[in-house]
This record gives C-alpha cells, structure tokens and sequence, in this order.
C-alpha cells in the first residue's frame, strides 16, 4: 500500500533531556552527561532506533556548546549503532549560529531542523510547578510569555547550508501545517532531498492542537504536498504522548517519545526514564500488529549515510 513506505517497520525517536524541561519538574530528567548516557543506551535497549540529543549545564540549563555534547557523545557512539540525532533548535532562547554549531562539528547522520517561526509557550507549565531549585527555571517558563522561537526563511538556509555537505540529513520539525509547506518550499527550491522525514509536533502551546483531527489534518496536508517523498513520525507534548504515537503508528507512522517531550508515565505519574516511554509505545506498536524497525532499518527508510 501507499503506506508502505516503513515496510509495516515503525522507527521510534527517543528525544531523551531536551532543552524544555528543567531538573525541578523530575529527579529522573537526565541532566549530567552520565545520565544522558545511561537513559539513552536504556532506551535504545528498549527499541529506540534514533536518539535525538541535546545536552545540559551541571545545573540544567540547555547548554549548546560543541564540548557539552563531547561530554557525552563519543561514548554513546561506541555503545549503540543507533541514529544520532544532533538538536539545531538547542533553547528556543538562543540565536540560530549557537543552535547550529554541534551538528556543524560533529556532521551527525540527522539533525533537527525547526520548520517557522511561532510562539514557544512554556509558561502554562508554571501551573503545575511550583517549586524550583535554581532561579532560571522560573525565567525559562515566565519568559516564554514573549518567546517568539525564531527560525526565519534565512535562518533555515543556513541550517541547510552549514550542515548538509556534511551529510547531515534532517528530522524537520513541523509545529503546524504552515510548516509543511515552508518544506515543500524549500524542496522546490531543491534545497532539501526525499526522502523527507517530517517530525509533527503537536500540543506545543503556540503550535497546532493535540486533537486527532489536528493528527488527520498534518497527515492529510504532508500526504497531499509531498506524496511518497516524506517519511511521517508523530511526538505529542505532554499527556497527549502515547494517544498520538498509538494513532499515527496505526496510520503507518512512526513516533518520537522521551522526558524531552513528556515527564509522564501515565497520568500523573512521572516516568522513571526515557526508556519507560520507549517500553510502553513499542507495546502500543507491536499489539497493533506492527513491528519496530531496528537502526539499520531506520537508516535504509530514512535514506541516512550510515
Ligand atoms: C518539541 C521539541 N522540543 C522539538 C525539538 O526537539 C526541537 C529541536 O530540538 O530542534
Ligand atoms: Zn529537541
């Protein structure tokens, strides 16, 4: 069928720290380089092929340095053969030169690329936190009120331009159907290559709603611009994790999972590690009657250097 593009595999994303979350929400948000490293090989052990990757301050702030992420990545390298996934979009706070400068040292097989500008609105979270640690967790969250995350038609260019003659191929992080055809503008300019894989990201206040008609109304959209040229991965913020991985897998989809885009286990009950995620939506997958695809699958779907 159309759909077929997985061969019936579905590739699980597990985005493991983030830039979002800070340490106060969770003990168990991997913050150290020793904790990134542990819940990313738990996670891959559970079924992640792709590990998408950002790394953090002793304190937790989102740190974007190239010798932050050697902190960590080489010995991830060594342990796993699964697909590094170097972030470009750090902290919605930082500007596109400093977002961009690990995935243009390290030249990873896929790097993330944030599809438009929009409103990042974290400060919703303030409602459910009350007490922080270090100052700057309230900052992040307050200050997100007048948080525009930039990623201009310029900006993305130079994502482009800086990362692909290394071979870098892009998870596109799509936060609204505006953001799909920003892509398809970007592949009529030739700019990109197909096949595209397009992370959807829904309920992410300031982006499209967490709703299975938002979930059809990507699908829909992404199907008519790009046909069989886009490979389709779904991540829900928050609680709305599991229900969307479990409707786009069941649309032959993949999915992304992780405390960079939710804390949670169930409801009100936070995940001891990314790999709970991992373990609980490769369920999902495999009682629909699918199965996960390996890292080297992943690679050969995604059309990666390897
Ligand atoms: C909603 C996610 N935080 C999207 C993301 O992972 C962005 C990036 O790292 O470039
Ligand atoms: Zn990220």
């Amino acid at each position: 069928s159309k759909d077929n593009k997985n061969a019936g595999k579905v590739i699980i994303t597990c985005a493991v720290t983030g830039a979002i979350h800070t340490p106060s929400m969770s003990p168990h948000l991997p913050v150290t380089p020793k904790e990134i490293i542990s819940d990313s090989l738990a996670a891959v052990e559970a079924g992640a092929a792709i590990l998408h990757l950002h790394a953090r301050h002793p304190d937790g702030r989102p740190d974007q340095s190239p010798e932050g992420f050697a902190e960590f990545l080489p010995r991830i390298k060594q342990s796993t053969d699964a697909v590094v996934n170097i972030t470009t979009g750090g902290s919605p706070y930082m500007s596109v030169e400093e977002r961009v400068a690990p995935a243009a040292t390290y030249q990873p097989e896929l790097a993330s690329l944030n599809m438009g500008s929009m409103n990042f609105g974290l400060y919703p979270m303030l409602n459910r936190f009350k007490e922080f640690k270090h100052d700057w967790e309230r900052e992040h969250l307050e200050g997100s009120k007048d948080l525009v995350f930039r990623n201009s038609f310029k900006d993305i260019e130079y994502v482009l331009e800086t990362c692909y003659g290394n071979g870098t191929r892009f998870e596109f992080e799509c936060y609204d159907t505006s953001h799909l055809y920003n892509l398809a503008h970007f592949a009529d300019r030739g700019l990109v290559k197909a096949p595209f894989f397009v992370q959807s990201v829904f309920g992410l206040l300031g982006g499209i709603g967490p709703h299975p008609e938002d979930v059809m109304h990507m699908k829909r959209t992404a199907d008519r611009l790009f046909g069989d040229d886009f490979r389709w991965s779904v991540l829900g913020a928050g609680s709305n994790q599991f229900r969307i991985a479990a409707q786009a897998a069941a649309l032959g989809g993949n999915v992304r999972v992780g405390l960079e885009d939710s804390l949670w286990a169930g409801r009100g009950e936070l995940a001891k590690s990314s790999a709970v995620q991992v373990k609980k939506v490769r369920a999902i997958i495999e009682n629909l009657g699918l199965q996960i695809a390996t890292p080297d699958e992943a690679r050969e779907i995604l059309g990666l250097k390897g």
